[in-house]
């Protein structure tokens, strides 16, 4: 392959322009974007704005740190670095082409050149390009950060380029999906479209609202399409003889006058404003910002349902989720390590949805930072991706957590971990969380970790290498003072508070 994806340029950054530079960002690459609009710097900005509210919710898996975003007056100056371009321009083939040209004289010979289009076929885009084999069809959906799929439709694509660009965009939590064969609007916007001006023909003939039309998607059958799809659905639907007998009782169906599928209606004056005043009446009490997150909180509920179930885009979620445990080392910062002090593994921040009615950091949360912490903590001593393959893992069996403070949202937090023992089987530590605007202790955490064998769910002996590790860090943190309140029950410090006073 010629190289991995570094860098990314954004040619337009509307709807869809925008999604895509989130997305990047968020993943960790730098991004250059061009777009005319006098107002895109702040469209774009809005966009990230509540892509990053999204991903907080979605994941708690260590995201790579945000690429470096910047706006640039010209295609020239985005693409010249760029390893990846993304063009997001209006659905306007001359224009379109007219930008190709413009990225293919001034980008690198190896940069793959992705459009949006959500119709033109690849053999259209490339007419009149000198190097069609790096151009290729990758059609997003709104919201382009949150949801996985994109088609690639390769056209003259080269083998290679094809292979780096389903690289790139697997790495950013995508799920490519290579369209066979080159067909006008690919495979989704056939399905979409259909479906589209069939609701149009009803509000049309005055058989439903927009509202009418969207209740019986939203409580009816788009449910269930974000699991199972069409025809796995339908396969059900046939009860136990399935397809064939589904095909057979509903195919005929298709024939009789039900649907107006090739037909569009006039979109005349009046229609327009029937449909405009239906979704007003309909949508119109929320900005379309608050629409995009109240779309994007139901988007991250669905996509961890599924991701309990290890099904769909939710285990997609948890493939990609793995794979950024795994690269956190590589892109966090080196711990820092003195002998004479506790370890300190991790920071992070209250972030907005961990804020209770009391307006403070709530209780489940300092569990999970001290899980994120103890995760720190076993990936410093060894614990990494090979290990855990090989059927070996350190479990929590059990916890005492001390809330000493609150903290209020957006303040900073920062761990210290103290080793306080550990043996073939076990290891004892103890976390204090510091944090708010003073570095006040505000919880301490005592854990007993038991190594297993995953395969069996019981307790081993652990790896040479991980008791190595922990013998170098008990050989500094066993002359540190132990804490008071540690090995303590609740009971006895309870009972030892009320005798002093
Ligand atoms: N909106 C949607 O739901 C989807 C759209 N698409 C496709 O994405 C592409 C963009 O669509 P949207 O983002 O919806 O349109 P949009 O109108 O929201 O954004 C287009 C952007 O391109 C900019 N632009 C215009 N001329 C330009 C040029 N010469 N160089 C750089 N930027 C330029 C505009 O200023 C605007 O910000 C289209 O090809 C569309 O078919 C794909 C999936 C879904
Ligand atoms: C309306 N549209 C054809 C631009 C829609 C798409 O292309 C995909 C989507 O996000 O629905």
């Amino acid at each position: 392959m010629t190289g991995t994806v570094k860098s990314a340029a954004a040619i337009g950054g509307g709807v869809i322009g925008g999604g895509w530079i989130a997305r990047f960002l968020l993943n960790g690459y730098d991004v250059k974007v061009f777009d005319p609009h006098p107002q895109a710097e702040r469209l774009v900005g809005e966009v990230l704005a509540n892509a990053e509210r999204a991903y907080r919710k979605l994941t708690l898996a260590p995201m790579a740190p945000k690429g470096k975003l910047s706006f640039v007056s010209s295609i020239e100056e985005a693409v010249c670095d760029a390893d990846y371009v993304q063009e997001s321009v209006p659905e306007r083939l001359d224009l379109k082409r007219k930008v190709y040209a413009e990225i293919e004289r001034h980008a690198k010979e190896s940069t793959l050149i992705g459009s949006s289009t959500s119709g033109f076929k690849p053999t259209e885009l490339i007419e009149g390009l000198a190097t069609p084999e790096r151009l290729f069809v990758a059609h997003p959906f709104n919201p382009v950060y949150l949801l996985p799929v994109v088609e690639v439709v390769p056209g003259q694509t080269s083998p290679d380029n094809l292979d780096r660009a389903k690289s790139f965009l697997t790495a950013i939590g995508m799920k490519p999906l290579v369209v066979r064969k080159e067909i006008d609007a690919h495979i989704a916007d056939r399905l979409l479209e259909a479906v589209w001006r069939e609701g149009l023909w009803l509000i049309h003939d005055g058989v439903a609202t927009t509202e009418e039309i969207d209740d019986v998607i939203r409580f009816g059958f788009g449910l269930r399409w974000a699991q199972m799809g069409l025809f796995e659905t339908y396969r059900i639907a046939g009860g136990e003889a399935g397809m064939r007998h589904f095909m057979s009782q509903f195919g005929p169906a298709l024939k009789w006058p039900w649907t107006k599928l090739m037909d569009v209606p006039d979109l005349t004056d009046d229609l327009i404003d029937i449909i405009a005043a239906q979704s007003d009446a309909q949508s119109g009490k929320h900005s379309i910002r608050e629409l995009e997150r109240i779309r994007d909180d139901n988007l991250v509920a669905i996509m961890q349902a599924l991701k309990g179930n290890d099904w769909g885009a939710g285990a997609l979620l948890k493939e990609y989720e793995s794979t950024l445990y795994a690269n956190a080392h590589s892109h966090a910062r080196p711990p820092t390590v003195d002998p004479g002090k506790p370890l300190a593994l991790h920071a992070d921040r209250v972030r907005e949805d961990w804020v209770d009615y009391n307006g403070h950091m709530t209780e489940s949360r300092y569990l999970q930072v001290f899980g994120d912490a103890t995760d720190a903590f076993l990936h410093f001593i060894g614990m990494n991706k090979h290990y855990l393959a090989s059927g070996r893992s350190l479990y929590t069996v059990e916890t005492h957590i001390r809330h000493l403070r609150e903290v209020k949202m957006g303040a900073p937090l920062r761990v210290e971990t103290l080793l306080l023992g550990f043996d073939q089987k076990r290891v004892r530590i103890v976390h204090e969380l510091y944090g708010g605007p003073q570095d006040e202790l505000l919880a301490t955490g005592e854990h007993m970790l038991l190594h297993v064998d995953t395969t069996k769910s019981a307790a081993s002996p652990m790896d040479l290498s991980l008791s190595i590790k922990l013998g170098e860090v008990w050989k500094h943190h066993r002359h540190l003072e132990v804490p008071a309140y540690a090995g303590k029950p609740v009971r006895e410090i309870m009972m030892e508070s009320a005798a002093a006073s």
